[in-house]
C-alpha cells in the first residue's frame, strides 16, 4: 500500500498546513484543459452523465467495506446504469474509488468502467492517492479537471487533503474554477468535488465536509453560470437549491450512510448511482438509481471504517 500523504490528524484536521497541498500543481491541472469552442447542436443537444461515486475498491478483488464487496457492488451498479441509459456521455467517478489507495484498485475500478462507451472522468476523495490514481490513468484524460460537452461546462476540482478525512478547496483550486469559468461565460457550468459544502444534516459528518465553504460560495456568487454543484462523500442522496444553484450529491456504489444520523450509521438502502441530463438551455434533470433484486452483505455492527 503506497504510504499515506501528510501527517495532519485525519478527524480533528490538527496539524493541516499549506503544504499539504504539494500535490496540487496549477501547471499540471491547466496543461490540457478544454478551451470553450462554438457548439453544434445539429444532434440531441442534451448529455448525460452517470455518476459513481465513493466505490472504495480494494487491491484485492474480494475487499471488503462493513462486510460489503465493494467491488462486486460496483459492478451491480455499472450493470444496472448501462441497462437504464441507452446513451452515456460521460462516466463521472466522484471521490473515493478506492480504500486503500493501491494502484490494482484502481486499475481494477478502470477496467470495470472502459467497457462503457463514454468519456471517464475522475477526481479524488479523502481515501485516494493520487500517485496511484495517476498511474492508472496514464495516457489518458481521466484526470484532466475541465470538460465542455454540450452547453456546458463541467469543471472537477480536487478538495482532498493529503492524510485528512475533511476536505478544503486551496487557492489552486479556487484560481481553477475562476479562470474555468472566465473562460467560458457563455456555458452552464456545472462543478463537481468530493467534501459536502453544506451541512447535510447528519451531525457525525458536520466536521468532515468542505472546511471553506464560504470561499466556494464566494465564487458561486459571481457566477450566475453556475447550475449546479455536485459531490460524493456522503454516502446518500441530496438535492437542495442555494441562491438558484442546484447543490447534489449522490449513494454510493458500496455501503449507504442513514440520512439524519446523529452518530455513524450505515442505511439499509441499496447501491445506486446518480444520472445527471444536461439540457442545452441550462436545464438540468437527475434522478438516484439503485440496484434491485439483490441481496448486498452488510455488517450493520460494525460502527466506523
Ligand atoms: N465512527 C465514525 N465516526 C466519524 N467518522 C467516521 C467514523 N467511521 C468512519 N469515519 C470516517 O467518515 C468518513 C465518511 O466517508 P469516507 O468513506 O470518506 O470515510 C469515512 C471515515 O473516514
Amino acid at each position: 500500500m503506497p504510504a499515506k500523504r501528510g501527517k495532519c490528524d485525519p478527524f480533528t484536521f490538527a496539524g493541516f498546513t499549506e503544504s499539504h497541498f504539494s500535490h496540487h500543481n496549477p501547471e499540471n491541472l491547466f496543461r490540457s484543459r478544454t478551451l470553450s469552442r462554438p457548439v453544434s447542436l445539429a444532434h440531441d443537444p442534451s448529455v448525460l452523465i452517470v455518476q459513481l461515486s465513493d466505490s472504495h475498491l480494494f487491491a484485492e478483488e474480494d475487499g471488503k467495506l462493513l462486510g460489503m464487496n465493494t467491488c462486486d457492488s460496483l459492478q451491480r451498479v455499472i450493470e444496472r446504469a448501462r441497462e437504464e441509459q441507452p446513451h452515456i456521455d460521460l462516466m463521472l467517478a466522484s471521490g473515493d474509488l478506492s480504500q486503500d489507495g493501491s494502484l490494482a484498485s484502481y486499475q481494477r475500478f478502470r477496467e470495470l468502467t472502459d467497457p462503457v462507451a463514454a468519456k471517464a472522468r475522475w477526481f479524488a476523495g479523502n481515501h485516494d492517492e493520487l500517485p496511484s490514481m495517476r498511474a492508472a490513468c496514464k495516457d489518458s484524460d481521466r484526470l484532466e479537471p475541465i470538460l465542455d460537452l454540450g452547453n456546458w461546462r463541467i469543471t472537477l476540482l480536487d478538495s482532498s487533503i493529503p492524510g485528512a478525512v475533511p476536505g478544503f478547496l486551496g487557492d489552486d483550486q479556487l484560481e481553477l474554477l475562476e479562470q474555468s469559468l472566465n473562460a467560458a461565460p457563455e456555458r452552464h457550468h456545472l462543478v463537481c468535488f468530493h467534501h459536502h459544502p453544506v451541512s447535510i444534516g447528519c451531525t457525525w459528518m458536520e466536521p468532515i465536509g468542505l472546511r471553506n465553504p464560504d470561499a466556494l460560495f464566494a465564487v458561486l456568487a459571481k457566477a450566475p453560470q453556475i447550475k449546479a454543484i455536485l459531490w460524493g462523500h456522503i454516502h446518500q442522496e441530496f438535492d437542495q437549491q442555494r441562491d438558484g444553484v442546484r447543490l447534489l450529491a449522490s449513494p454510493s456504489t458500496c455501503v449507504q450512510f442513514a440520512p439524519g444520523s446523529e452518530e455513524f450509521q450505515v442505511d439499509t438502502t441499496a447501491p445506486g448511482y446518480r444520472w445527471l441530463r444536461l439540457h442545452a438551455d441550462g436545464r438540468l434533470e437527475t434522478g438516484v438509481s439503485r440496484v434491485t433484486g439483490i441481496h448486498f452483505e452488510v455488517d450493520y455492527s460494525v460502527k466506523g471504517y
